[in-house]
C-alpha cells in the first residue's frame, strides 16, 4: 500500500469527531429538517429539480428581505455606506435567481407535465416571500392578499407590509431629510397602492443626476435602486420565457390565465421616476 492510500484511511490529523458537548455542521444548520423537506407527490425524475429549485428560491428570497429591511433601517438613519452593502448582496442574489433558470430549462414540456397534474392548484402565485418582496420594492396590491386567507399570520405579516413603507418611500423621506423638496401629496398617500411617479421627486432625482456634487450618496442610492429593478425585470423575464417554453398558453395551476398573466406583470416598473429622468436629462 502507498503512502498517499494510507494517509486516504486516515481521518486528517485533529478532526473532530466528538459533538457532544459542542455544535456539530448538520445540527447548526438543522439539515435533518432542511433535507427532510423534499417530499415529491409523483414518481416522476424531474420532479426533484422542480421541488430544490423552489426551495432554494424560498431561502435566498428569505435572505432578500432580510437584507432590504436592514437597508432600509440604516437609511432610515442616513447610515448609507451599510445600506449600500446589503443592496449590492441583493443584487448578487437576484444575478443568482436569474441563473437559476438555466438549471430548469433542462427540464422539457414532456418531463413536466408527467407530474404537473399532481401539483393541484399550487403555484409560485401563492409565494408569501415573492409577494413580500413585491411589496417592500412598492408594488402593493391589496387582492394579493387574498391567496393568504387560511394561514393567519402570513396574511397579518403581508397585510403590515403593504400598509408599511417601501424601500422606495424610506428613500423618498432621506431624499426630503437631505434637502430635496418632495411633495407631501407622495409622502402621506396611502400607501397600500402601488406607487405612481410624481413631478417633485422627479426633479429632485433629475437634479442630482444633473449635478451630483454634495450628494454622491444619493446618486448612489438611485443607480442600486435601478441595479434592483432591472435584476427584478431580468427575472420577471426569464420565468415568462421558461413558462412559455414548458407549458406554452395553458392555463395556470394558480388559475390565472398562465403567460398573459405574466406578460402584464412585466409592465410593473419599480422607482419609475429613475428611469423617467433618463429621457428628460
Ligand atoms: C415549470 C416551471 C414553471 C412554470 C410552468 C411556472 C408557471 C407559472 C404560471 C403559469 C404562473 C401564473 C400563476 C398561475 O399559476 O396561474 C406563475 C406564477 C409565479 N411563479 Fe411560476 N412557474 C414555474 C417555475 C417557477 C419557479 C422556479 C419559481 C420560483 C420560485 C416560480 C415563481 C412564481 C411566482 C413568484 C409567481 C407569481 C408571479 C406574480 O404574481 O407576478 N415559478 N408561474
Ligand atoms: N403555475 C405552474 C405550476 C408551478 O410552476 C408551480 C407549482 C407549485 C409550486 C410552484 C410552482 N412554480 C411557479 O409557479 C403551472 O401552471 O404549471
Amino acid at each position: 500500500m502507498t503512502d498517499e492510500t494510507k494517509r486516504g484511511e486516515n481521518l486528517p490529523e485533529g478532526a473532530h469527531t466528538d459533538f457532544s458537548d459542542s455544535m456539530s455542521y448538520g445540527g447548526y444548520l438543522r439539515l435533518t429538517d432542511l433535507l427532510s423537506a423534499q417530499k415529491p407527490v409523483s414518481d416522476a425524475h424531474d420532479e426533484m429539480l422542480f421541488i430544490v429549485i423552489h426551495q432554494a428560491t424560498e431561502l435566498w428570497m428569505k435572505l432578500i428581505i432580510h437584507e432590504i429591511r436592514a437597508a432600509m433601517a440604516a437609511l432610515e438613519g442616513d447610515a448609507f455606506g451599510p445600506a449600500f452593502k446589503m443592496l449590492s448582496r441583493v443584487a448578487r442574489i437576484q444575478t443568482q435567481l436569474i441563473q437559476s433558470w438555466s438549471v430548469l430549462s433542462t427540464m422539457t414540456p414532456a418531463d413536466y407535465l408527467t407530474f404537473r397534474d399532481d401539483l393541484g392548484r399550487s403555484s409560485g402565485f401563492q409565494s408569501a416571500q415573492y409577494r413580500e418582496i413585491e411589496f417592500l420594492m412598492g408594488n402593493k396590491r391589496r387582492a394579493m392578499l387574498a391567496p393568504f386567507a387560511e394561514t393567519p399570520a402570513v396574511h397579518a405579516h403581508l397585510l403590515a407590509t403593504l400598509e408599511g413603507p417601501s424601500l422606495y418611500d424610506v428613500a423618498l423621506e432621506a431624499l426630503k431629510r437631505n434637502g430635496f423638496e418632495v411633495s407631501d401629496e407622495v409622502l402621506r398617500r396611502d400607501r397600500t397602492h402601488p406607487y405612481q411617479a410624481d413631478d417633485s421627486v422627479r426633479k429632485a432625482w433629475t437634479s442630482i443626476y444633473q449635478k451630483p456634487d454634495g450628494h454622491w450618496e444619493l446618486y448612489e442610492l438611485a443607480e442600486k435602486l435601478v441595479d434592483l429593478e432591472d435584476s427584478f425585470q431580468q427575472w420577471r423575464f426569464r420565468h415568462l420565457e421558461t413558462v412559455k417554453r414548458i407549458i406554452g398558453h395553458r392555463r395556470g395551476t394558480g388559475g390565472t390565465a398562465g403567460v398573459g398573466y405574466l406578460q402584464h406583470a412585466l409592465s410593473y416598473v419599480f422607482f419609475p421616476e429613475l428611469w423617467d429622468l433618463r429621457t428628460e436629462l
